[in-house]
């Protein structure tokens, strides 16, 4: 992050807001800038904050000050230059943040929970029973570990269970049907009731929109003649377009 502190005599901020809105366009064409925000304090209106989210410091030395867009962004706001009390680059040491969905659900606690009465009832399950009539006894506990890492938990199933290359051998040749997959997701969707993870819109819309996304690949990957990538990384579900809910006050 750079900040850059002006203070601009009243008489000039209207033509200093209208300079930095031409040279806003370069700035915002610019690769190595991803975000810009020029603020005036509320208290103190002579004072301006510009602040520039770059790539890295690097980007905006080494990229952008040696660009044409540089040229044309400071061409605008040369006549300011002197009214600039501080330009430094910052580092983010703390900011507000989100529950991972992990945190959110219970941790691995509530994952354990729910693989062990799902693989229950897939054990019983005339659909999808037979596929796993060989199931590794330790089954239950290594897809708590996968969804626990997928979920923003920590990354146990890459460091103690081979990531995605062993948990994608597993379903290798299968030939899951589309019926098993919609069986396997609703016996899912029950054990998740049963064990009461919560069940507020956000997080059951984000919980299912990744169990619909690893059951069609799951089902695709398991087909004859199959080339999914055999490496990968473990995915990392987030809430999407539905926050966790926040009250009002
Ligand atoms: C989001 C969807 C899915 C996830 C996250 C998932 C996860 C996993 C993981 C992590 C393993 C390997 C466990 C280990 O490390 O040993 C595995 C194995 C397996 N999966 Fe899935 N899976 C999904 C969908 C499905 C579906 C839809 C089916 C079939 C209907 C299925 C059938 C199997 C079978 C039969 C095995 C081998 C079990 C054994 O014999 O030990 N999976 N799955």
């Amino acid at each position: 992050m750079e900040y850059i502190r002006y203070t601009v005599p009243a008489g000039r901020a209207a033509e200093f807001e209208a300079a930095y809105g031409r040279a806003a366009v370069p700035l915002g064409k610019a690769p190595q800038c991803l975000d810009y925000e020029l603020s005036t304090c509320v208290d103190e209106p002579d004072h301006y904050i510009l602040r520039i989210v770059w790539t890295s410091a690097q980007g905006h030395l080494e990229g952008f000050r040696k660009s044409e867009r540089f040229r044309e962004f400071f061409a605008e706001i040369q006549p300011y230059v002197t009214d600039i009390e501080e330009m430094r680059h910052y580092e983010r040491v703390l900011h507000k943040t989100e529950p991972t969905l992990f945190e959110w659900a219970g941790g691995e606690e509530a994952f354990s929970r729910l693989t062990e009465v799902f693989y229950g009832h897939v054990r019983k399950d005339d659909v999808v029973g037979p596929l796993f009539a060989h199931m590794d006894p330790g089954h239950p506990k290594y897809v708590a570990m996968w969804l626990g890492e997928v979920f923003g938990g920590p990354d146990r199933y890459t460091t103690e269970r081979g990531g995605y290359p062993h948990m994608l051998a597993q379903h290798l040749g299968k030939g899951i049907t589309e019926a098993q997959r919609r069986r396997w997701v609703s016996l899912l969707m029950d054990a998740a009731d049963e064990v009461g993870l919560p069940d507020d819109p956000e997080f059951r819309a984000a919980f299912a929109s990744y169990i619909e996304w690893g059951t069609r690949l799951a089902l695709a990957n398991s087909q004859p003649g199959a080339t999914p990538p055999t490496r990968a990384p473990v995915p990392r579900w987030g809430w999407g377009v539905a926050p966790p809910y926040q009250p009002s006050a």
